[in-house]
Formats: structure tokens, C-alpha cells, sequence
């Protein structure tokens, strides 16, 4: 049995309103949140002046597990998570080998249920060699298939690219169908122009013209036409223009929505003004654009029209990333310090912590259909992080865990900082401390025979 913690006095952050209360975490499970007298046999933390949120649930990331465990492993990459506040995440089928099996993913919860210290869930992969058996599989069964790191080889190009494929697909596939959605014809043309000129020596800051505007808007709005035929439930992956996102609706709730979509961190934090400074480390696919496009993209967080934030963290060794343009990996990491990111757009006064929370916890946990994760209700698991507000810290080499060892944040000032993290009720992180005894769970979701 789970020891009890008491955690006292702090202000609470669910569903639209803050509040100051206790909870009881007993069990793995949120016990009791109200006016609670101490006994005994609790841990009792202090939360007076600190913020207690639900875990993070981070519905994009790439931790490398099985097969590219020098970049990163479900070890490493879940501790930073943890560390910054993200107790859940579902990890991208780009592993070696991808995972376009049953049994591939199997093995990948698996290994998963061995090192990951934080809730885990898997999309199976779709490309071009294992369509028909998708479309064969019970797919109401996954919970989710996605062609994302995919797309570098031909045979991922299918969702982008193959109308016909895609038509198969979406009239076919019963689970949430998330794509990298990029029109590869357009980058391939854009980076013949950028060779020509260039040869191999593109500097970074070209990035938006080769992953260009127009090859994100075009693929999104052709996937959006393919779904909307075939009734599919489509999720396009980290939105990066703000003309995509008028492209999404936000007169109906989540829970009706079937085209969905998110933004990541990077793409709300970064702009193209920024390239000049940290060059290739911020090479990700789809590109960091402009400073209008960050601010379209928050603007449609706002209005509900991108539901979700997420990380896509993606790391690649420095000496991975320090390439010509060609050789230079697209992909950084960011899963340590999203919410801190977030929080720092609090602070600037451009987003509330109930909006901040309900697109990082909450939404993912409806949009996925996750069981009784992503909210702060008694019977729920105790998935929770508390954070101080008022603490300034800096990003440095020293207190990073990713295994990559670096960050595209090195030397960004916080004002917030990620005290404790409880998963399933257990105390893992606690100021700086670990406590890895226990691992995380395969998250449940609504499809009960969902394969974990
Ligand atoms: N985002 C990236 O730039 N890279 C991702 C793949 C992806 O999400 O497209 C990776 O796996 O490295």
C-alpha cells in the first residue's frame, strides 16, 4: 500500500477556477480534496503559497525507446519530464524499429512498464508498408495511429502525400489518425531552389522557406477535406502557421470536435528572429516560423481553436544537430521545462493558469480518452505537480537529464519553478530528490480493450 500525503494549503488550479484546499493522496489515488485534519500516518507537505495543478499529460513526445537509446530512452527522457511537471505522455512510432506492429508496440509497453518512471502510451505507426494491415486490424483498439518521424522515408509520406492511401485510410480507421501534416512535393522543391544556391551550407535561419507556409497549409487542408468525407477523427500534429489555424473550428466543444489539433511549446517560444542565435538547435520539423505565426498560434490557443499543447521533444545529440543543413537532425528536446514555458507566458500576462491547464492536462486527457487522469477529482489517480510561482532559476548544462545533455533553453531565466511531482501517489520528484522505487502505469482509456 501507497504511504498517505497530506498536502496543505496549497491554491488549486482545475477546471476553470483556483482555489485553496488540502488533498489526500491515498492509494496512488486523490483521496479527498477539502478542509483535512492531519493524522499520524500522513506525509504531510506544505503547499501554502504554491500552486498545485494536475500532472502535465504530454501528447507528443519522442523518448527514442527501443532502438535510438544514444539520443535518449523511456529512462532519461520520462525523469525530465517528471522533473518539469509532466506525469503522462504518448510517445511517436519513429523507433527502430518503427512501431508498425502489434507486437512491436507490445514490446514498446513493455519496455516502457520496466524504465518509464512516468504514465505512458504508444501510437501505432502507419506508412506505406503496413497500411493494409492497419485497415485490416481493429483499429478502435489503438489509441491512436500516427505517421509522425515517419515521413522521412518515402514510404511515410503516404498521409502527406498519397491521396489515395489517405482516402483508405480515414473511411477506414476507427481510433484518432495524427499526422505530420507537411506536403513533402512543396519541401522538396524549396530545397532544390535552397541547394542550388546554397549547396549544403543553407543557413539555418532558411528553415521556414524550405518547410514552408504553404506546404504546411496546403497538407492541412487537404487532410481536413479527406476527413470531413469520410467522417474520420483526424488530429493534425504541432500547427505551426497562424493561416492554418482559421482551417479549425471553435463553435462546438472538444468532445464533439472531430478535427482536432495542438500546438507545441517550441513553436509558441521560438520564432525565426531567433535562428541567427541558436541556429541548426532549432531546426525542427515543421519549422519555427515567424513572429506573426507565434503570435497567431497563441492567439488560436486562446480561442479554442488548437486544443492541446505539447512538447514534441525530440532530442538528437548536439553533434547530431551541428550539421550542414542536409545532415543536421530535425527535432530538439523540450519536455523538462514546457510547463515552465507556459508559465512564463502567465507571468507576461498572455495566458491564465486555468488555460495553461486546460490545454495541457485536461484536453489531452478528453481528446485521447484517457480513464481518470488529467483532473484534479477525488477517485482520480494522484497524477499532480506543485509549483512555486516566485523562484527564479536558470537553464544551465548542469540541471538538465536529458541524456542528449543540452537544450535549446540553455540560459533562459525562469520565474517558476516545479517543486514536487507526485504520480499515481507516489512522491517521485520532491525538490531536487528521487524517489524511483516505483514505475509509471500503461494509461487506461475509454476503449476497454484498448491493446497495452
Ligand atoms: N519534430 C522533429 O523535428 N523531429 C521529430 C519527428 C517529428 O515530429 O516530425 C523527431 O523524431 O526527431
Amino acid at each position: 500500500m501507497n504511504e498517505k500525503i497530506l498536502i496543505k494549503n496549497a491554491t488549486i488550479v482545475n477546471e476553470g477556477k483556483s482555489f485553496t484546499a488540502d488533498v489526500l493522496l491515498a492509494d496512488g489515488r486523490i483521496a479527498k480534496i477539502g478542509t483535512i485534519a492531519t493524522e499520524s500516518n500522513y506525509k504531510v507537505i506544505d503547499g501554502k503559497g504554491k500552486h498545485l495543478f494536475p500532472g502535465i499529460i504530454d501528447g507528443q513526445v519522442h523518448f527514442r525507446d527501443p532502438g535510438l537509446t544514444h539520443k535518449g530512452d523511456l529512462y532519461t527522457e520520462s525523469k525530465a519530464a517528471i522533473a518539469g511537471g509532466t506525469t503522462s505522455f504518448i510517445d511517436m512510432p519513429n523507433t527502430v524499429p518503427n512501431i508498425l506492429t502489434v507486437e512491436s508496440l507490445k514490446e514498446k509497453y513493455e519496455i516502457a512498464s520496466k524504465k518509464s518512471l512516468a504514465n505512458y502510451s504508444f501510437f501505432l505507426g502507419v506508412n506505406g508498408d503496413n497500411i493494409d494491415a492497419v485497415i485490416a486490424m481493429d483499429t478502435s483498439k489503438f489509441i491512436g495511429v500516427s505517421d509522425d518521424g515517419l515521413y522521412f522515408t518515402k514510404k511515410g509520406n503516404l498521409l502527406a502525400d498519397s491521396p489515395e492511401k489517405m482516402e483508405k485510410l480515414f473511411s477506414n480507421c476507427k481510433s484518432i489518425i495524427a499526422i505530420h501534416s507537411e506536403k513533402e512535393e512543396i519541401v522538396e522543391k524549396n530545397e532544390e531552389a535552397f541547394r542550388e544556391k546554397y549547396g549544403d551550407a543553407i543557413p539555418a535561419k532558411f528553415h521556414p522557406m524550405i518547410r514552408s507556409t504553404e506546404g504546411c497549409y496546403q497538407a492541412t487542408k487537404r487532410a481536413i477535406e479527406i476527413a470531413k468525407k469520410h467522417d474520420a477523427r483526424l488530429h493534425i500534429l504541432h500547427l505551426t502557421t497562424a493561416a492554418e489555424t482559421h482551417l479549425f473550428r471553435n463553435d462546438i466543444p472538444l468532445q464533439e470536435k472531430k478535427i482536432t489539433t495542438e500546438v507545441s511549446v517550441h513553436h509558441l517560444w521560438f520564432s525565426d528572429k531567433d535562428y541567427e542565435r541558436l541556429g541548426m538547435r532549432i531546426k525542427w520539423n515543421p519549422a519555427i516560423k515567424t513572429e506573426q505565426d507565434k503570435a497567431g498560434l497563441l492567439k488560436a490557443l486562446l480561442d479554442d481553436r488548437i486544443d492541446l499543447i505539447t512538447t514534441d521533444h525530440a532530442p538528437h545529440t548536439l553533434e547530431e544537430k551541428e550539421q550542414p543543413y542536409f545532415q543536421s537532425m530535425s527535432g530538439a528536446p523540450m519536455v523538462q521545462h514546457s510547463l515552465n514555458c507556459m508559465l512564463e507566458f502567465y507571468k507576461q500576462g498572455l495566458i491564465s493558469l486555468e488555460k495553461i491547464i486546460e490545454k495541457m492536462c485536461h484536453n489531452p486527457a478528453i481528446l485521447y480518452g484517457m480513464v481518470s487522469r488529467g483532473f484534479i477529482r477525488e477517485g482520480y489517480y494522484a497524477d499532480l505537480t506543485l509549483v512555486d510561482l516566485n523562484s527564479t532559476w536558470t537553464v544551465t548544462k548542469e540541471n538538465l537529464l536529458y541524456k542528449c545533455g543540452w537544450s535549446p533553453l540553455e540560459g533562459t531565466l525562469f520565474q517558476t519553478e516545479i517543486k514536487q511531482t507526485f504520480v499515481n501517489g507516489n512522491l517521485v520528484f520532491d525538490a531536487g530528490h528521487w524517489n524511483e522505487e516505483k514505475k509509471g502505469l500503461a494509461i487506461d482509456f475509454n476503449s476497454e480493450d484498448t491493446i497495452h
